[in-house]
């Protein structure tokens, strides 16, 4: 594995029902902030299953912190919070967390620190039902934060929320990231992608292009992310 390299996929086959949803993929997922941006249905939840060891694959190889994915010994340093909130809706915020610390086998006293990261303290003691989705969700990634994942996987983690708490939650990967984390981050909306450290733009499967914001606009001569992903679209179609 390349320097810094937090995970490597190889070769990655994996088919859903009759679609061969990733064909072969290569990539490596490094320290902070990635970006793995696509239209709806290329491939991103899927490659994201890959990574954390709960998809079945059918081809090459999928490596986290030097042991296969989703194997005993990565399992407690890898986070993954999915696009449907997994927190009980008839416990408060705190009862959650305390829940699932004990669950996880990691000191209460966490709970107090990551609560606040989410920016939820306020919350601790209202039920987790009565929430906002925005709410909901950064209750789930406290959960997953609980731990001190070293790679943390965020399947569309913004989705419908407001631009304020999308602005906080971007600001909060940053600052894992800064205490050494590597953040995969997927998404369907470009606009997220200026964002990233690194992006990687995925279409049908495949990553069209990896690189920094800057570097992916320059590399296709445009001004935006969007207008370089329609050009590596479009060179492909000609
Ligand atoms: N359980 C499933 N069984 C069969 N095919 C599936 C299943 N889940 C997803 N697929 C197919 O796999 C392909 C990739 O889906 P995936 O969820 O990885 O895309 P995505 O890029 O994450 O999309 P979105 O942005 O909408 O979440 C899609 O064509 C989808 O139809």
């Amino acid at each position: 594995m390349s320097a810094g390299g937090v995970a490597r996929v190889s070769g990655l086959v994996v088919r859903r029902g009759d679609r061969t949803v990733l064909d072969g993929l290569d990539l490596e997922v490094g320290p902070g902030v990635t970006g793995l941006l696509g239209p709806s249905g290329c491939g991103k939840s899927t490659l994201m299953r890959a990574l954390v060891g709960v998809q079945r694959t059918h081809g090459g190889s999928v490596t986290v912190l030097d042991h296969p994915a989703g194997s005993a010994p990565v399992r407690a340093r890898v986070g993954y919070v999915t696009q449907a909130a997994s927190v009980y809706d008839d416990l408060t915020v705190g009862e959650n967390l305390r829940f699932f610390a004990r669950v996880l086998d990691v000191p209460t006293d966490r709970v107090d620190r990551v609560l606040a990261e989410v920016d939820l303290t306020d919350q601790a003691g209202d039920v987790v039902g009565r929430l906002s989705g925005g709410q909901r969700s950064r209750v789930s990634l406290a959960v997953a934060l609980l731990r001190r994942p070293e790679l943390l996987v965020l399947d569309e983690p913004t989705v419908g929320l407001d631009p304020v708490l999308r602005e906080d939650l971007w600001r909060l990967f940053h600052e894992l990231a800064d205490d050494g984390a590597a953040v995969l981050v997927s998404s369907h909306v470009m606009d997220e992608a200026e964002r990233c450290d690194r992006l990687l733009l995925m279409r049908e499967g495949a990553i069209l292009a990896d690189g920094t914001p800057a570097a992916v606009k320059e590399s296709a001569g445009v001004d935006t992310v969007e207008a370089a992903f329609l050009a590596l679209v479009r060179g492909e179609a000609s």
